[in-house]
């Protein structure tokens, strides 16, 4: 992998993501009905004995899985839980502080259709890295917005080094060799708010992520499904737990070892959901390609090398994350 920073630039050049997402038949609402057992791995980062092998397996399995006893404290994580709440609560959340031209953040209240389906989602984006530098940036209402998610930030931030640093280990890569390219992290929180007709809706339509992994604190709440053999499974809520998926970044980087899998939310009648996603990303200069520790002549490379800025431009042009992936696969197998 080759890297290269351009260190003060590199976070002026950062975008917001943009909300694009695929949608084909298989994610119409209708046919919930496919969706049925609620099974992810769940890996206990304390007690297990052989937490490698079993994020290993895990995420070229399922490329989705939960950790408990990972360290990060219970009240840091019901703080941001809570603030997030009162911030989508708030009756307006423009008021507080929305510039458009400010990539500090942004905040959307999805109200639009897609081939006849209402997304049915309010979402909170900024950028989190330089913690330091952003943090000024966010919304400083609820007044302790910027305190309280920026330590929950700091915790994340030294979870996901963990994580990437045991998927390093378990690849047979070099120590650092992830993390070197996962400085830059965005939070992007949700909520769903009860549907009167959830068959009509989705909170986010089917999609992988851009990322390197994400890592999604869910509180009590359900709707997340991962697509597994062509069935839509539910992620179940476990307390005080994370949902870890795996994004294309690291599908690439693994030479598909690892595996990025289509997911999306499905909305409730009578139950709200908030979920806080932190998707670590490359920097926009870094080169992503499959680390050629896991290159040979039995094993070719399997996708193209790719400046992550144009592999976010190219999913901007396509308006989909999946189509950016597929353009840098050179062989399914
Ligand atoms: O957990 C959620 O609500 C959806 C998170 C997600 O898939 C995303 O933000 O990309
Ligand atoms: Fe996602």
């Amino acid at each position: 992998m080759e890297i290269k920073k351009d260190k003060d630039s590199r976070w002026f050049d950062v975008e917001l993501v943009p909300e694009s997402y695929i949608f084909s038949p298989t994610d119409r609402p209708q046919n919930l009905d496919v969706a049925i057992c609620d099974s992810i791995p769940v890996i206990d980062l304390a007690k297990h004995i052989q937490p490698i092998e079993s994020i290993l397996k895990a995420s070229q399995e399922f490329g989705f899985f939960q950790v408990i006893n990972h360290g990060v404290p219970e009240k840091i994580m019901s703080d941001a839980m809570s603030v997030l709440k009162e911030f989508f609560h708030m009756p307006s959340k423009e008021a507080t502080g929305y510039v458009p031209h400010n990539k500090g953040w942004i905040y959307t209240n999805n109200d639009c259709t897609k081939d006849g389906v209402h997304i049915w989602r309010e979402n909170l984006k900024h950028l989190c890295h330089p913690l330091d530098k952003c943090t000024k940036l966010w919304p400083n209402k609820p007044t302790r917005y910027q305190e309280v998610i920026a330590a929950y930030l700091l915790e994340i931030n030294k979870l996901s080094f963990r994580i990437l640093e045991m998927i390093c280990e378990g690849l047979g890569l070099e120590p650092g060799y992830l993390s070197d390219t996962s400085e830059v992290q965005i939070l992007s929180s949700n909520f769903y708010p009860s549907c009167p007709d959830p068959s009509l809706t989705l909170g986010i339509l089917a999609h992988q992520d851009t990322s390197l992994i994400t890592l999604v604190y869910q509180g009590d709440s359900t709707g997340l499904q991962f697509l597994k053999d062509g069935q839509w499974i539910n992620v179940g809520s476990i307390p005080n737990s994370f949902v870890v998926n795996i994004g294309n970044q690291l599908e690439i980087v693994s030479n598909g070892k690892l595996r990025s899998i289509d997911h999306r939310v499905v909305t409730s009648k009578d139950k709200t959901r908030i979920s806080i996603a932190t998707f670590v990303n490359p920097s926009y200069d870094c080169i992503i390609e499959p680390a050629k520790a896991l290159v040979n002549k039995n094993e070719p490379s399997r996708y193209k090398a790719s400046r992550y800025k144009e592999y976010v431009d190219r999913n901007k042009a396509f308006g989909d994350y999946t189509v950016a992936l597929r353009d840098v696969v050179i062989s399914e197998s």
